[in-house]
């Protein structure tokens, strides 16, 4: 049955990893739920929109790179409890994409190994994909 004291809501978010092993995050606006945090780009799939998609249109009006369906490995998922709703949030990982990542949604952007994603405060709902991350990334 559903429960709609705690609907679900559904998220996309992309690790991309550049040449040198490094993960873009991006902090979040001072205006927003857990402002302030680095998370991976991405956001809310919108009603009828598959995830990939929604993950292709979230990276263009985020960071201004395309990055093609058929480019994005989904590696991990998280499910928590966030605000009376639950958190359904896929991450996906990108190795190619094209353009260079803007800064047009966040406060700021950067290139972080794992190890100093570790030093980095996230939402609860990453800290288990940097282990999973370092995994695919050794691979
Ligand atoms: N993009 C992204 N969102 C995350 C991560 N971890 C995490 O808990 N979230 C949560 C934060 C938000 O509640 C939700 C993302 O939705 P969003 O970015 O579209 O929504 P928002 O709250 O920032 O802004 P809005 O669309 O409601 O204006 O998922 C992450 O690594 N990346």
């Amino acid at each position: 049955m559903p429960n709609p004291a705690c609907p679900l809501f559904p998220v996309v978010a992309a690790a991309l990893i550049d040449g040198a092993g490094r993960v873009l995050v991006q902090q979040r606006p001072p205006d927003k739920q857990m402002a302030g945090l680095w998370e991976f780009p991405g956001g809310k799939i919108e009603s009828g929109e598959a995830p990939e998609a929604a993950l292709v249109r979230e990276l263009a009006e985020e960071l201004a790179i395309d990055v093609a369906e058929s480019d994005q490995t989904p590696v991990s998922f998280a499910s928590q409890a966030l605000a009376g709703k639950h958190l359904l949030l896929l991450l996906y990982l990108c190795r190619q994409w094209v353009g260079t990542p803007q800064l047009l949604d966040a406060v700021a952007l950067q290139w972080a190994t794992p190890a100093q994603l570790r030093e980095l405060a996230m939402p609860p709902a990453d800290a288990p994909f940097i282990a999973v991350l370092e995994r695919h990334m050794k691979e």
